[in-house]
């Protein structure tokens, strides 16, 4: 879907494939080049990385001046500042935000609850509803009465890969629900014999929200939109940069 995306607006895309068991020093060596490499101007390290990889460490070789998923450690560690000083934002994150903007949520002083706690949705996601200012709440494996938490919610960000775990009778009335899973279940009538499917009981909780995002066609393409747009986003500062 990035590869598709990023030639329709004229990004070149270098696709590296890697076997599972590939050495760590191979990536690193990978990432080196692409740092150095003039033509690139965004690195993406696609997860999850196979058992034994340090993720920690590959998302950190990435220069900062490429970071274009925003998760090395620096760009994570802008969100807790208050003006933000990231070269980019977590995709699916950053894309979930410009759905609340666009569709007019108001944030300041709403109780926002993110379930699930990665490093690549669930903390992003928090950081950035504290600071526009919302009151947050993360769920995770070990949270306790999780639907006594979404009663609270005025908008609620699943992102925990279970499929339709969020069920329409724990929400409040009105809430904002951003469905952030994409589980596939079987499904023998589909063509690829799975369909894709959220964390939330769409069919209960569309009943319940004032505004709830479909999967699929909701959060997925706007993460692929907000890697072409942090892509252009760090060529435009490199450009500007070396005078170019
Ligand atoms: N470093 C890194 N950054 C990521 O952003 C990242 C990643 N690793 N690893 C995997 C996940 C998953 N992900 C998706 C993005 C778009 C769709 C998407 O556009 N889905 C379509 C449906 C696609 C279909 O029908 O198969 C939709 O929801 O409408 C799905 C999944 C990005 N990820």
């Amino acid at each position: 879907m990035k590869s598709r995306a990023a030639e329709k607006v004229g990004i070149q895309i270098f696709d590296y494939t890697f076997p599972e068991g590939v050495e760590e020093e191979e990536l690193l060596g990978r990432i080196a080049a692409l740092n150095a490499d003039d033509q690139v101007h965004g690195v993406l390290v696609q997860l999850p990385l196979p058992a034994g990889l340090d993720e920690r460490r590959i998302l950190d070789a990435i220069s900062i001046e490429k970071d274009v998923d925003g998760l090395s450690a620096h760009n994570l560690g802008c969100l807790a500042q208050p003006d933000g000083c990231a070269t980019a934002v977590p995709c699916t994150p950053a894309g979930c935000m410009e759905l609340l903007r666009r569709s007019g949520v108001s944030l300041a002083g709403k109780e926002c609850l993110v379930l699930g706690r990665s490093r690549i949705v669930g903390v992003p996601m928090a950081m950035l509803l504290l600071r526009a200012d919302a009151t947050v709440t993360v769920c995770h494996s070990r949270s306790l009465d999780v639907p006594a938490k979404c009663a609270r919610a005025d908008v609620v960000v699943a992102a925990i890969g279970r499929a339709g775990f969020v069920k329409g009778e724990w929400l409040k009335d009105g809430c904002v629900v951003i469905d952030v899973g994409i589980n596939r279940v079987e499904d023998s009538s589909a063509k690829r014999g799975y369909r894709l499917v959220g964390d939330v009981d769409f069919a209960s909780a569309s009943v319940k929200a004032s505004q709830i995002t479909p999967v699929p066609g909701g959060v997925g393409p706007m993460t692929v939109t907000m890697l072409l747009r942090n892509t252009v986003e760090l060529a435009r500062r490199t450009a500007s940069k070396s005078g170019a």
